[in-house]
């Protein structure tokens, strides 16, 4: 698949001084689902925002369909979509005249029945005449997304589009997403919550301090995450791992007093038992045991630590 989105070496430093993006390099591509987790302050705005135009880039290039996001700016940002963190909708504009003004504000001719069907898609349909102030928390999410669809782009953001929502909105603006990708839409959003980023990501980037750590494709990641091990202390401190037992993923810690054996939970035998027969007969004798499980969530708090 292309890249619809190719971030290039780029540099945020605030008037500050901060650095809040450190050369940052990413390819997002068309038609997929991309989410960025990261901490507080790990700069998933600020990239957002750079991305989107709205924040000037210290250095380094962004392109969003082939056109500079400096240089040829309006038309990288007419192929966008941006739902901002922050409600900021008008409170006394009905949801239609909402996102037809917004429309309008790319220069995209008046064109009610696009507006009906983006309205429709998002289940606004029966909302248009409402006033914004009238709506329940859930529907304004809805409009901001509509409004952001507006000018129909290819490419639509989420900053956080579920930050402080209940579960059940949560699953609903997931399914939303889904929706939106069934249409080609290639979606990028942001969040904290991890279980956000299994529900509905084709892929998963962490970002912490400015920096992108890993982007890699869920299933890949979720993968890992089948991974248990199990972890043997040894009555006396080996030097190496028995030939006779090559066959397993095995490795010593803790200098030589802890066997550690990873295997996939998906598979229908782990080996344990026999895997504890062969280390008797080798002569290994083991005084405890203890499981783990590695989740993405310990994959991710992994990364920002090795990181901090
Ligand atoms: N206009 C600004 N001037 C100076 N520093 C800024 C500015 N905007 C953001 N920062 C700093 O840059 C860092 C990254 O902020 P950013 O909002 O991009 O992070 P984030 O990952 O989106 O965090 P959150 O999840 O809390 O929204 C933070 O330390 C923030 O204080």
């Amino acid at each position: 698949m292309a890249a619809i989105v190719s971030v290039k070496n780029l540099r945020k430093t605030y008037d500050t001084g901060f650095e809040a993006l450190k050369s940052v390099n990413l390819d997002i591509e068309e038609g997929e689902i991309l989410a960025l987790l990261g901490p507080n302050g790990a700069g998933k705005t600020t990239l957002i925002s750079t991305i989107c135009g709205i924040t000037v880039p210290t250095s380094g290039t962004v392109s969003v369909g082939g056109f500079d996001t400096v240089l040829e700016y309006r038309q990288a940002r007419s192929l966008i979509g941006l739902v901002p963190q922050e409600i900021n909708l008008e409170p006394f504009e009905t949801v239609q005249n909402t996102v037809a003004f917004s429309r309008g504000l790319f220069g995209k001719p008046r064109d009610d029945a696009k507006v009906a069907a983006i309205l429709k898609s998002l289940s606004l349909d029966d909302k248009a005449k409402s006033k914004v102030k009238e709506l329940s928390g859930g529907m304004k999410r809805r409009v901001l997304i509509a409004k952001a669809l507006a000018h129909e782009p290819r490419v639509l953001f989420l900053d956080e589009p579920t930050a402080g929502v209940d579960v059940e909105l949560r699953r609903d603006m997931w399914n939303v997403v889904a929706d939106l990708k069934a249409t080609g839409v290639t979606i990028i959003l942001t969040t904290h919550y991890i279980e956000e980023a299994e529900a509905i990501a084709d892929r998963v980037g962490v970002i912490s301090k400015g920096q992108i750590l890993l982007v890699q494709d869920k299933a890949e990641l979720m993968s890992q995450m089948g991974k248990k091990q199990l972890r043997v202390d040894l009555a006396e401190r080996a030097t190496t791992i028995p030939s006779s037992l090559s066959d397993y993923d095995l490795a010593l810690e803790k200098d030589g007093t802890v066997l550690v054996y990873t295997y996939d939970t998906r598979h229908e035998r782990t080996g344990i038992r026999r895997l504890l027969n062969e280390m008797n007969d080798a002569g290994l004798v083991m005084t405890d045991l203890q499981t783990q499980q590695s989740s993405l969530e310990d994959i991710f708090v992994g990364l920002v630590k090795d990181d901090a």
